[in-house]
């Protein structure tokens, strides 16, 4: 199949968040079960950095009443064509943020449609979020080019019906107040990064006022968990961090611990209960959930934490102010950082995600690929990807708690920290969660399956792709 993933990020040279994960590691595994997937995203400032991009475009283009240009080149350690949608207002060296954001994402999104129709035809275009929620609404008078629409982050849904009728073309039969919602509406299926999540967002609760259209195309929605690239993520040769180890060398991963304590400010000592989190510093993450909670959990125990994230300046604030207070029990690394990300998931004994609402979820598998074991709030992905440690019947992968209460959070810690001072029940804990497959060989069947349907095939994997995929997955 001939598929375009259309998105504002890949990882490793755009990544904000998860949906950079996504998009940087599904082509790959796609194309080595057979598929011609290529990706285009905006030529950012900060790329040339990143990634050769040759000065020549392979082709030049008009949307929105401006011209653009589209470079060529190929998403670094991989084999995956990556176009680049070049213009002016892309030169920034953020990805997101700016007066312009709604205005230059939606331009970006007219731009693909246009490279679709008249470079590089795919049979799928399969589009991210709300920057491309306009893809599906134009294609749906192409019927030879079909779409498939992601939700990673539903609270996010761009420009109102209002705003995009002033500054793109709106079909007369366009339905949708805003971009999330158009793309909701006329992609041929959508889906969503996990089952619980697919499910919850048809209520008020998680809906984010989109509740009734999700309900209303249910029967076009899926829910798919996603993967984790395990060959760049792997603590047997990951060289990012200071000491590899395997489930089966897990007492060297003590070192890990240890030089993370050394570097990040934090007392050395290898029995305290050492907690991390690497997150976006946002509403979602229940940062103000940790804030409520932390003092009392640090006033018991001899817990440290290591936060590392960047956000919004209210929570920024607060936890770097709290840190100072805590000299050598708190470490906040107000950064996007990529090395220091695995230095942390490799050397902390648990990592804490208590999100209000988490559509899947990547840096709990990430976690658990290091040998940490999740605290989380049970909700979304977090439900599908961590279940619940059991120490008599010893099953079970993380903690977790249900209401959006600091006591709640307070006492999922706690039983945490019990936890963790069984230190063979604690090890073996360790290395069950380090022998999980998370990768996206597993979650790749189900995006096979989706392909096809929208494009009119029997979903059946040829053989081919089902002995690649029995190979690569326990
Ligand atoms: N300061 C920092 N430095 C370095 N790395 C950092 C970092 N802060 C975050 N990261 C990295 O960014 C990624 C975060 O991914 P998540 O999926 O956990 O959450 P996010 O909310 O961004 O993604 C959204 O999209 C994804 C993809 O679908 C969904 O899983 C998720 O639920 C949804 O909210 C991880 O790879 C993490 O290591």
């Amino acid at each position: 199949m001939r598929i375009l993933f259309v998105a504002a990020e890949a990882s490793p040279i755009a990544k904000v968040g998860g949906m950079g994960d996504v998009v940087g590691a599904l082509p790959k595994v796609l194309r080595k079960l057979g598929h011609d997937v290529r990706i285009i995203m905006p030529y950012y400032g900060f790329l040339p950095d990143k990634v050769d991009i040759p000065t020549e475009p392979v082709w030049w283009g008009d949307a929105m009443f401006q011209k653009f240009a589209v470079y060529e080149t190929v998403l670094p350690e991989t084999d995956v064509p990556l176009y680049l949608f070049g213009h002016p207002c892309f030169s920034g060296r953020s990805v997101y943020g700016g007066d312009d954001e709604y205005w230059r994402f939606t331009f970006f999104a007219n731009g693909a449609a246009e490279f679709a129709w008249n470079y590089w035809k795919p049979q799928i275009i399969h589009c991210h979020d709300w920057h491309t929620g306009m893809i599906p609404v134009w294609m749906s008078d192409s019927p030879d080019i079909s779409t498939v629409f992601t939700i990673h982050n539903l609270a996010y849904q761009g420009p109102g019906r209002e705003m995009l009728e002033q500054i793109t073309w709106c079909p007369w039969h366009m339905q949708g107040d805003n971009a999330m919602a158009a793309g909701l509406q006329f992609a041929d299926l959508v889906n969503t990064v996990s089952p619980t999540y697919a499910a919850q967002i048809k209520t008020p609760e998680y809906g984010e006022n989109l509740h009734g259209l999700l309900s209303w195309i249910s029967g076009k929605t899926r829910g798919i968990i996603n993967g984790i690239d395990t060959e760049k993520y792997n603590p047997a040769t990951d060289r990012l961090i200071a000491q590899n180890f395997t489930p089966k060398t897990i007492e060297k991963r003590r070192l890990n611990k240890v030089r993370l304590q050394e570097e990040s400010g934090l007392e050395i000592n290898r029995n305290a209960f050492l907690i991390g989190m690497v997150t976006r510093l946002v509403e979602q993450k229940g940062i103000d959930l940790v804030l409520q909670t932390l003092e009392r959990f640090l006033a018991y125990t001899d817990a440290q934490l290591i936060i590392l994230g960047t956000g919004d300046r209210f929570y920024e604030t607060q936890l770097w102010e709290i840190s100072a207070r805590y000299r050598g029990r708190i470490s906040v690394q107000l950064l996007h950082n990529e090395t220091i990300s695995r230095r942390v998931y490799s050397g902390i004994d648990a990592f804490l995600m208590p999100s209000r609402f988490e559509p899947c979820g990547i840096s709990q598998m990430l976690a658990m690929r290091y040998g940490a074991i999740p605290i989380v709030r049970k909700t979304g992905g977090l439900v599908d990807t961590v279940p619940f440690f059991d120490p008599a019947n010893e099953e079970g992968l993380g903690y977790g708690f249900d209401r959006y209460e600091p006591l709640d959070l307070y006492t999922c810690m706690i039983r945490a920290y019990e936890g963790f001072r069984f230190k063979d029940a604690w090890e073996k804990l360790q290395i069950r969660a380090m022998s999980q497959d998370f990768s996206w060989y597993r979650s790749s069947v189900d995006y096979l399956k989706m392909y096809r349907e929208v494009i009119g095939e029997a979903p059946e994997l040829t053989d081919k792709e089902q002995k690649i995929i029995d190979q690569k997955i326990k």
